[in-house]
This record gives structure tokens, sequence and C-alpha cells, in this order.
């Protein structure tokens, strides 16, 4: 018998770590949760700060047990833990509290985002199809091209903010709905609740996974609305300090999990103990910094559309799934896009921005600001990006924890030197389109400011 079909060792009568939590949730070993014991839930912004670890020195913060192995009493009674890549307490701890935080039967951590996505394919035969969007991280598109020419699953993309659409590709083949939402980069809303039902309707056994990196637990839960699966880029938001590449997968059935988890201790992909550690540390600030990030970006945003720019964010009015949006998140994240009008013209934006760096992925504690067609989505050709109607001059700003005027007035001073605004007499405003075409041209030629009549402005 294979240690994976091996029934799990029970804990030892009196052990700190115990079997099943408070909640009843059939767990693999470790300390216990802390859920309140008089029936009431804290709030999510307590469940993120508090753990109790259970440790035999009552450390405060959880002991990283940096062991590959365990040492085992005889040959054949194994104690909770006997090699890291198939357990480990740090990672069990963090795995317990992630599962708490996102009402999850179970969660599983790895090495990466898409090492999740990766670990969720799994599931996958051959002839499986899975429904998908139309705009996505390019990351899980390059994962799926793969499985769709090297592994025989068939791969529909749609665009998921209309439920008729994705209906009309689900069949009873349809073995995933996999969805992201808010999309990255266009910001695009699904409704994940419909959309679940739409998947279950058509085969009772598909399952809906949903990306939900975009906004983390503490603004959207997946699993509430009907989805089967929801796994996070550990390495965004539920860290926060771009120190560490992490995956997250929740699942609302204790059988997926175990389905999971075999295909994780497989694969050897469970996140380390090192690495279970700086992303425990980074979830319990997960509140403070994401208010702080949604307030700033909020900001950004509104001046940003302010200025007369095609701003997309479901925190604003104008956003066309925004009450879509806040009927099933609780929050708006922190990042957003917005179009100049032309490539040339972003590209100077970006490259004029001091206290945003130039840089792929977002979550981070610092604002960052990219191009996604050149950046994170360069793995998707230009000709399928056209396709699916994401714009080249696209820039993404993912808006950290600064002092928001700062963020403002570095951004208003890169627009301004980027020729992405004019200046009139009620201050700045977006150059249309045409305009910032016909700038980056005279900017190339080096006649910036020249007309045919007047020659060179002063
Ligand atoms: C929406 C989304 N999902 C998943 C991932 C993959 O995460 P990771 O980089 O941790 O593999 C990313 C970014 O990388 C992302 O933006
Ligand atoms: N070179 C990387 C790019 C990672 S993009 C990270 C993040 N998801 C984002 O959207 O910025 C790759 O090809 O995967």
């Amino acid at each position: 018998m294979s240690s994976e079909q091996q029934p799990k060792p029970k804990s030892v009568p009196g052990k700190a770590l115990q079997d099943v939590d408070l909640d009843g949730h059939d767990l693999p070993p470790s300390p216990a949760p802390s859920s309140p014991r008089n029936g009431r839930k804290y709030a999510l912004a307590t469940e993120l700060v508090y753990t109790d670890g259970g440790d035999q020195y009552n450390a405060s913060s959880v002991p990283i047990y940096q062991s590959a192995t365990f040492k085992q009493s005889s040959s054949t009674s194994m104690g909770e833990y006997d090699y890291t890549r198939s357990g480990n307490p740090t990672r069990t701890h963090l795995e317990r509290h992630l599962a708490k935080i996102m009402s999850a039967a179970r969660a599983l951590v790895v090495s990466s985002g898409m090492g999740a996505l990766d670990v969720i394919t799994r599931l996958l035969r051959p002839g499986d199809e899975v429904v998908t969007g139309d705009d996505l991280y390019g990351g899980t598109n390059r994962l799926l091209k793969y499985l769709a020419t090297n592994g025989g699953i068939v791969v529909h993309h749609v665009d998921t903010t209309s439920v008729d659409a994705v209906r009309a590709v689900l069949s009873p083949k349809t073995a995933m709905l996999l969805l992201e939402t808010p999309t990255n980069p266009l910001i695009k809303i699904a409704d994940i609740a419909a959309l679940s039902r739409a998947a279950h309707d058509a085969n009772p056994a598909a399952l809906v996974a949903v990306d939900n990196t975009m906004l983390s637990p503490l603004l959207q839960n997946p699993l509430d609305l009907g989805a089967d699966i929801v796994y996070e880029s550990g390495t965004k938001y539920l860290s926060g300090h771009h120190d560490v590449m992490a995956g997250v997968i929740a699942v609302s059935a204790a059988a997926l999990g175990d389905k999971l988890y075999f295909a994780i201790n497989a694969s050897g992909c469970g996140l380390s103990p090192f690495d279970s550690w700086l992303l425990l540390r980074g979830v319990k600030t997960l509140a403070v910094r994401m208010e702080k990030q949604q307030a700033n970006a909020g900001r950004i945003a509104s001046f940003l559309e302010g200025l007369g720019f095609r701003v997309r964010y479901p925190g604003l009015a104008s956003h066309p799934q925004h009450a879509l949006h806040w009927r099933q998140a609780r929050g708006a994240g922190a990042v957003l896009s917005f179009e100049t009008g032309d490539v040339a013209v972003s590209e100077r934006v970006v490259e004029s921005a001091r206290l945003w760096a130039i840089s792929v992925s977002f979550g981070c504690v610092n604002s960052l600001i990219s191009m996604p067609c050149r950046m994170s989505h360069a793995s998707i050709d230009e000709k399928t990006r056209r396709e699916r109607g994401v714009p080249e001059d696209i820039i993404r700003l993912c808006v950290g924890i600064e002092d928001v005027e700062d963020l403002i007035d570095d951004l208003r001073r890169a627009l301004v030197q980027a020729g992405a605004v004019k200046i009139d007499v009620d201050g700045i405003v977006a150059i249309e389109s045409e305009d910032a075409a016909a700038l980056a041209e005279e900017t190339a030629n080096g006649t910036v400011g020249q007309t045919d009549e007047a020659g060179p402005s002063s």
C-alpha cells in the first residue's frame, strides 16, 4: 500500500495538536484554531491576526519547523509528520489558519499561484472541457494553452461578464469553469453565483474554480457564492511585501481537498516551512494593508477619471458592472487600469513615474506601475490580445500604502512629462486618443509643440 493510501495516523491523546478543529473541520493535525467558544464569529480582521499555536513553549510566533524529516518511534508507527513534502507543522498551521479565514473545508498552500492552478488542473482528464474568461492573467492563459496543446483538454475562452455567453459553451463535457473576477488587467467582473449555478446545471460534477488574487479573502469569498475551489497567488495581497512566492487553494468539500493534497504530495510543490512562516506573518496584516491600499486606489481612480481618462476600477460608479461587483464583494481592491490612447505615451508615463516602481505583480505595500501587454501579459500573443480587446496602451496601477498625495503628485508629474495631459484654463486634462497619437509622432520626430503655421512654439 502506498503512503498516500494509508489512513492518516490519529494524533496521540493529550498532545497539543488535534485532528479536528473546533468547527469540526476534518483536517490534518495542526495547532488549534481561534474560533470563539461562545458561538459568535470574530470579524475577519480579528481572525486574520489571531492564531493559537499550541506550541510547547507558547511561542508567540509560530515556529519554523525547518526540518525535512521527522523521527518515528518505530518503523511502523509514524508520528503526525514524517517528511516535509507530505506535511510540516508550520505549513499545516498556515493551512488551518487560511481554511478558517476562507470559510473552507480545507486550505492547502503551494509554492506559487501558478503552482496552485497546476495542482487544480491535475483534476482534469484528456477530453475534459474548461470554460474560462477572455481576459485572464497571462500565466493562467499560458498554462491553459499548454494543457490544450499537450494534455487533450478543450479550453473555451468567453466573455465571463455575460452569463449567456458562458451558458452557450457550457455542456455535460464541462469539467471546470475557471473564473477571474475582477479580471487582470481589464478589471471585468464575473457573476460568481450565477455562473456557478449555470456550470452545475450543465454538469453537476463540474468544478467551479475562482482565482481570487485581485481581492483576497478579505474582500471576496467565492466559496460563499457557490464556487467549489478558490485559489490565490499568495505572492500578492496575502503576503503583501513581495518577499515570498506562494499559492493558496481552498475548497468547499473535504474530499476535494484530499484529491488536491494527493497531487501536492505526489508532485512536491507544498510551500516550504520558511515561506509558510512568511505568508502567515503577511496574512496577519492583510486587513490594514488592504484598507489603506484600497482607500488610496479609490482616490487615484477618481483623480484619473477626473482628468478625463478611461479608468477601469470597480470602486468607480462608472464601472459597467459596479452593482454586480458590490453584490458579491466587500471592496474594490487596489488594482486599476487606464488608457492614454497611445502606446508611446503610456510608455513615457510609466517611465516618468518615480514613486511608482515599474514592476509586474501587485498586492505589495509599495505602488507599482506596468504595461500589461509588455509585461505580465506578454506571453499572450498580440493577435490574441487584440481579439480579446486588451488595449496595447493600457497602464495598470497597483496601489500601495504610501501617502496618497505623494502618489497623486508623482502620477500628475509623470502624466505631464509624458504628454498624456494638456494644460488648459481649468488645469490639466487628458489628451484625446488622436491627440495622443499625434503627440507621440511629434515626439518621435523631435517636433513636439511645432505647428505648420506658427513654427516652433516658445
Ligand atoms: C490573477 C493572478 N493569478 C495568478 C497569478 C500567479 O501567481 P504567482 O505569480 O504567485 O505564480 C498571478 C500573477 O502571477 C495573477 O495575477
Ligand atoms: N515573467 C512572468 C511575469 C509575471 S506577471 C505577475 C503578476 N501576475 C502580474 O499580473 O503582474 C511570467 O511570464 O509569468
